[in-house]
């Protein structure tokens, strides 16, 4: 298993799940290092600015994966997934946390502070942890395909 790199970043709403998670990751033995992008508690950032700003290490390799909380966890994922061979999810259930890497292979996990509970949420990213893609599997091929597209 990893030691994780991760890097999280949010919005004003979604700070409070942001710095709660935060705090869960630093406490993650599967965990090497957590970086954040913002915004602090006095700040006001977009969410597009913080979502290109985390997938960007991610894409540099400076990061492992990236957690994103907006209101909806629908704006940061957008975002993100404006960065060359960046695949962000928008997940709030469990199976979907697990599908977004096992078919997905997305580094980057989106969650919305106004549509899930804050322990589904912590709930999601300790799962999320323990998830690793395998090159091997026959999913390979469809991510293979979405890198192709985009010319990677
Ligand atoms: O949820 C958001 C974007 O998807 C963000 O937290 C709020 O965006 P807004 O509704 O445009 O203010």
């Amino acid at each position: 298993m990893p030691a994780w790199r991760i890097v999280v970043g949010s919005d004003d709403a979604g700070f409070d799940y942001k710095e709660v998670i935060k705090k869960d990751l630093e406490a993650n033995g599967l965990v090497a290092s957590v970086a954040d992008v913002g915004v602090d508690a006095d700040g006001h950032t977009n969410y597009p600015t913080i979502a290109t700003t985390a997938a960007e290490m991610v894409a540099r390799g400076e990061a492992d994966r990236a957690i994103l909380v907006c209101g909806t966890g629908l704006g940061v994922a957008v975002a993100a997934n404006k960065v060359k061979g960046i695949r962000a999810v928008t997940a709030h259930d469990s199976f979907s946390v697990e599908r977004s890497v096992l078919s997905n292979n997305a580094q980057v996990l989106c969650m919305g502070q106004r549509v899930i509970g804050i322990e589904q949420a912590r709930r999601n990213v300790r799962e999320w942890l323990t998830y690793v893609f395998d090159e091997a599997s026959a999913s390979n091929d469809k991510v293979r395909e979405i890198c192709s597209y985009e010319g990677i």
